[in-house]
């Protein structure tokens, strides 16, 4: 079987954005101590997945998920390690990321389908599909920067839809649209999916997971604490040992995005 993405031994060093007083800068430089400025949100990660998985992404907030997508959709490089991966990569990492706000709807279309590795003449054929599932109605021909959260987010996942790719990222998809839109999401997540695409989903919502995907990693502090069953995975996240279970409590939301996801 082909090999779609190959991530080896890959670590993300940040620094913390803090504001420190002069005074604890000077006492940190005295000391030669630095560790508390850095930390690693990914941590010598490692996993392949061959073409055509679904694999679902989950870990507590801060655990590394997004940092992870952004290495392999190459938005972010490794400070360790190699992430290697085969054919065009589609999805949406942050919403209206490459949007700009002065542009038309349309005109954005255009712009990001070409950062996504559209032609003018493929996104010429698919732009009534494109604009049809962001549904932004009359809107589409007014500047984004008067969109709402939710537009952006259809316009941004009607492109990312339509390309076509070898590996798709969906981060949070779920996170954003109200729920005739995220219904429509996760049918085309099930059908790009069934196309036998690479896909990457993160989700918080244990059933979504369940539903649409193959295998799960499960990040836990920026290490891979679980990789392998779904059902595991999802255990992993709400039994970690303790006698409570308050990491793997869901929100109703979460619950209700379970259900959406089972009526797909
Ligand atoms: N550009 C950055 N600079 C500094 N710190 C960052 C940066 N990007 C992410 N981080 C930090 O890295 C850690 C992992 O963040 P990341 O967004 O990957 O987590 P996540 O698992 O996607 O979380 P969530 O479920 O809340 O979306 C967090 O502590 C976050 O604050």
């Amino acid at each position: 079987m082909t090999t779609s993405i190959v991530v080896e031994n890959v670590s993300k060093t940040f620094r913390y954005q803090s504001h420190p007083t002069l005074k604890k800068v000077l006492q940190n430089r005295l000391r030669g101590d630095r560790s508390n400025q850095t930390f690693k949100a990914l941590d010598a990660v490692s996993f392949e997945v061959p073409q055509g998985q679904s694999i679902g992404l989950m870990g507590l907030n801060g655990s590394g998920k997004s940092t992870l997508l952004k290495l392999v959709s190459g938005v972010m490089v490794p400070d360790e390690g190699q992430v290697l991966t085969r054919g065009r990569i589609s999805g949406l990492i942050a919403t209206g990321a490459g949007f700009h706000n002065e542009l038309s709807g349309r005109e954005n279309i255009y712009m990001n389908a070409a950062m996504l590795g559209m032609t003018k003449d493929e996104t010429d054929s698919k732009f009534d599909d494109i604009a049809s599932f962001a549904d932004v109605g009359r809107f589409l021909d007014t500047p984004v920067g008067n969109y709402s959260s939710g537009m952006f987010a259809r316009l941004g996942f009607s492109v990312a839809v339509h390309v076509d790719c070898d590996i798709f990222i969906a981060d949070e998809v779920l996170a954003v649209g109200d729920r005739p839109f995220k219904r429509k999401c996760l049918k085309r997540m099930k059908e790009i999916r069934e196309s036998g695409i690479t896909m990457f989903y993160v989700s918080h919502s244990a059933g979504s997971v369940k539903k649409m995907c193959d295998r799960a990693i499960v990040l836990d502090k920026g290490k891979v604490g679980f990789d392998g069953d779904v059902d595991e995975a999802i255990k992993y996240l709400h039994y970690d040992g303790d006698d409570e279970e308050p990491d793997g409590e869901e929100s109703s939301e979460d619950e209700r995005d379970d259900a959406l996801a089972n009526d797909i």
